[in-house]
């Protein structure tokens, strides 16, 4: 019988958010901290998909009761957030085609329907899927002193966003090839292209927001106000 995971990756630091705790832990509404948002989100979706949590070893902010799954356990985090994921993946008592989707704990806007065109198509695409989003903007090089010195093809290219689903074997051997390579990968995605698969991109709304800067705290509790009034917007 085969079972769906969940990895959320959220034993970060939040340095660039400089605030005085991890960003997963700060309040995002309803006295929430962003992890619980996140969580629920996903617990909305896959009430009974198996969750594991990755959490730095030396985390003092967390709390059990932020988690609404009944099925989950918590790993170390490792030095990279691709060693997190791996810890993970190596804790897990997975079988081979077991899907498992990655999401960023720092994501918490994620919605249902997202979540489940994710997961429909990590299901039926040997190569997996991720989240996604077509670049709008007009992209710009810049040089060390922040000038613009060209103007990139915007022609198929998109935003990476999480979740990032694969099956077990596949996501399991893409990582572990990375860190054998000594190559550090900043998304599931970019260690299973290496291995010369193509994942297929789902096109996700945009209002799935990573916090990352001061600024994204207060924008993603706009963004979860406006969902709640227009759920399907
Ligand atoms: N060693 C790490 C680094 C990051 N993450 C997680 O990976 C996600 C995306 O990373 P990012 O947004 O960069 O979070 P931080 O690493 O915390 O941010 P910063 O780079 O600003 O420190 C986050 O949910 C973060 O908690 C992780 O689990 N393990
Ligand atoms: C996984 C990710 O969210 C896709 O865009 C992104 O790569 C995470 O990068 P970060 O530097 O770890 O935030």
């Amino acid at each position: 019988m085969s079972h769906s995971w969940l990895i959320v990756p959220a034993a970060g630091q939040g340095r660039r958010m400089g605030a005085d705790k991890p960003k997963q832990y700060l309040t995002l509404a309803d006295g929430q901290p962003v992890l619980a948002h996140t969580l629920a989100r996903l617990h909305g979706a896959f009430p009974s998909a198996r969750l594991v949590l990755c959490l730095d070893a030396d985390d003092r902010w967390f709390s059990p009761q932020w988690v609404p799954f009944t099925n989950w356990q918590r790993v170390a985090g490792g030095s990279e957030r691709m060693d997190s994921v791996l810890n993970a993946l190596h804790a897990m008592t997975a079988t081979d085609d077991d899907v498992v989707m990655v999401h960023d704990v720092a994501r918490p806007c994620i919605t249902q329907g997202d979540l489940l065109a994710l997961y429909q198509a990590a299901t039926t695409n040997p190569a997996g899927a991720l989240l996604a989003m077509p670049v709008a903007d007009t992209m710009k090089r810049a040089d060390d002193q922040g000038l613009s010195t060209r103007t990139e093809p915007r022609e198929h290219l998109w935003h990476a966003l999480t979740p990032q689903g694969f099956r077990y074997a596949l996501l399991r051997r893409a990582l572990e090839t990375a860190r054998q390579r000594q190559t550090v990968v900043t998304d599931e995605a970019s260690a299973v292209e290496a291995l010369g698969e193509s994942p297929l991109l789902v096109s996700g709304r945009r209002d799935n927001l990573k916090i990352t800067h001061p600024d994204d705290l207060a924008l993603a509790a706009a963004i979860l106000a406006a969902q709640a009034v227009h759920p399907s917007a």
